[in-house]
């Protein structure tokens, strides 16, 4: 049994937004949990049965029940991302804004873990630009692991506070800010979340929002989509937050079409009639999430590039790094401290700016260290989409596969020598370096599955 809804939220939905108080409540009573993941289509894998499609997302699927994700090595190989229905939408804002065939300066500036991110990247071109954005050191970490294991060569990570992007005036075509907010959407998710909910927390969620758009929007470019999302149910976090958008900034509404099986609710703002995008986990599928959608309409100014370039690795090196890419040719190797990163040649430019502006957490595929004639791979080349077919694999058993990611000691029968691609499914999980007498394991430390054996089965 959830805890009592606040009434104050309660009362305001049933005011504002007409809401049919008892199925809300209702809902917010069921023990059933909804559990949907997005599908890697650049790794394809089993799905599990019975699993239905997400109408409003395309590689979104409701799963019959929650199988333990840790134990599933299609889940570590990147297979899929676990996230939540509503917020799927975002491909419909996209797809309906934008030209997702143009090549596209995508920002995701509230971005950790990654849902958003990893839908974006399934949804952009390869010759466009994600940089992924998250403020909190501690949550930077997983959202670049989640970037690499879905294996985009054409994502950025940074760790920087919102006013950092005033730097990169008028540099994205897309701006994606799922705000931070009071979090009504998550009670049927997580009832403990209920008791921390006030009215005063909805104020400071609101107030933070618009520092945040403020401190964003002037890198968005003339014409370029700013998408706004939250997981609260609250007005002020919300239609108010896109009044006061299309006060401050020259911001123009887009509306996003619906099929009325889906069961979203349009809404309009009240001064501005801006449209707005309500879930409510009693008429569908997914939790609470708010979602709209602008197009910005004054110029901004002009950005200039450093004229500083970034190292280049040099001939003898890239010889040794082109063999590990199946298209070397579209990528150029950079300098990063020991290692080498494979940056796409159309994003060199914006590697270099945003190297200037801002902390770079991850760009592109980190290829790993020269050390004599031979490069040690990192994990992100593993895990990348770019590898070259011809690295050796090895493909493991599901037991294998948990052995491996576990570091426990391995034996398997192959005759393969040198380093391999540890493989599920035929989806690399990472390295090992397999020698006459033993295998070493080098899947990352701080990725290791801790369960045991028997509580994976
Ligand atoms: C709703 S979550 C983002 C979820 C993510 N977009 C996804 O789909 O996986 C909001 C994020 O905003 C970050 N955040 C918190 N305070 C912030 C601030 N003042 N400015 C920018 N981001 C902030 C949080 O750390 C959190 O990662």
């Amino acid at each position: 049994m959830g805890n009592k809804l606040p009434n104050e939220l309660l009362q305001s939905l049933i005011k504002d937004f007409n809401i049919e108080q008892e199925l809300f409540e209702q809902v917010h009573n069921d023990e059933n949990q909804i559990t949907s993941i997005r599908l890697n289509t650049k790794k394809p894998f089993n799905i599990f049965r019975g699993s239905k499609n997400i109408p409003w997302c395309d590689t979104g699927f409701y799963l019959n029940d929650r199988p333990a994700f840790i134990a599933d090595p299609d889940f570590h190989a990147g297979c899929y991302y676990v996230q939540e229905a509503s917020s799927m939408f975002l491909e419909q804002a996209l797809k309906h804004s934008t030209n997702l065939a143009d090549p596209l300066r995508v920002l995701d500036l509230c971005a950790a873990p990654g849902g958003k991110s990893t839908h974006i990247l399934s949804l952009i071109s390869e010759d466009s630009l994600l940089v992924s954005n998250e403020i909190i050191k501690t949550r930077v970490g997983t959202l670049a692991d989640n970037i690499t294991k879905w294996g985009s060569s054409n994502a950025f990570v940074t760790n920087n506070d919102p006013k950092d992007f005033s730097k990169l005036e008028g540099f994205f075509d897309v701006m994606v800010i799922d705000a931070p907010c009071s979090g009504s959407g998550m009670f049927r998710k997580d009832p403990e979340t209920v008791s921390q909910w006030s009215e005063g927390n909805v104020q400071l969620c609101s107030q933070r929002q618009q520092r945040i758009l403020a401190n964003a929007l002037p890198a968005l470019k003339e014409d370029g989509v700013l998408i706004y999302s939250t997981c609260s149910y609250s007005k002020e976090e919300n239609e108010n937050i896109a009044d006061w958008l299309i006060d401050e900034f020259t911001l123009e509404s887009i509306q996003i079409p619906l099929k009325s099986e889906w069961n979203i609710l349009e809404t309009t703002s009240e001064i501005h009639s801006a449209y707005g995008y309500r879930f409510y986990p009693h008429l569908l599928s997914g939790e609470g999430f708010f979602l709209t959608c602008f197009r910005k309409k004054k110029q901004s100014g002009e950005l200039k590039y450093p004229k500083q370039k970034p190292v280049i690795a040099g001939k003898k090196e890239a010889a040794i790094l082109k063999e590990w890419l199946q298209s070397p040719d579209r990528f150029s190797f950079i300098q990063s401290g020991d290692d080498y990163l494979a940056i796409r040649n159309e994003h060199i430019d914006d590697f270099n700016l945003i190297k200037s502006k801002l902390y770079l957490k991850k760009a592109g595929i980190r290829l790993g260290a020269i050390q004599g004639k031979n490069l040690v791979p990192d994990h992100e080349l593993a895990m990348s989409q770019v590898n070259n077919h011809s690295i050796q694999r090895l493909e493991l058993s599901r037991d294998e596969a948990l052995r491996y990611m576990r570091k426990d000691d391995l034996k398997v029968e192959t005759d393969l020598t040198g380093w391999v691609l540890m493989c599920f499914g035929s989806h690399p999980l990472g390295w090992a370096k397999i020698l006459p007498n033993r295998i070493n394991n080098y899947y990352p430390k701080n990725l290791r599955i801790l369960k045991s054996l028997q509580e994976l089965n």
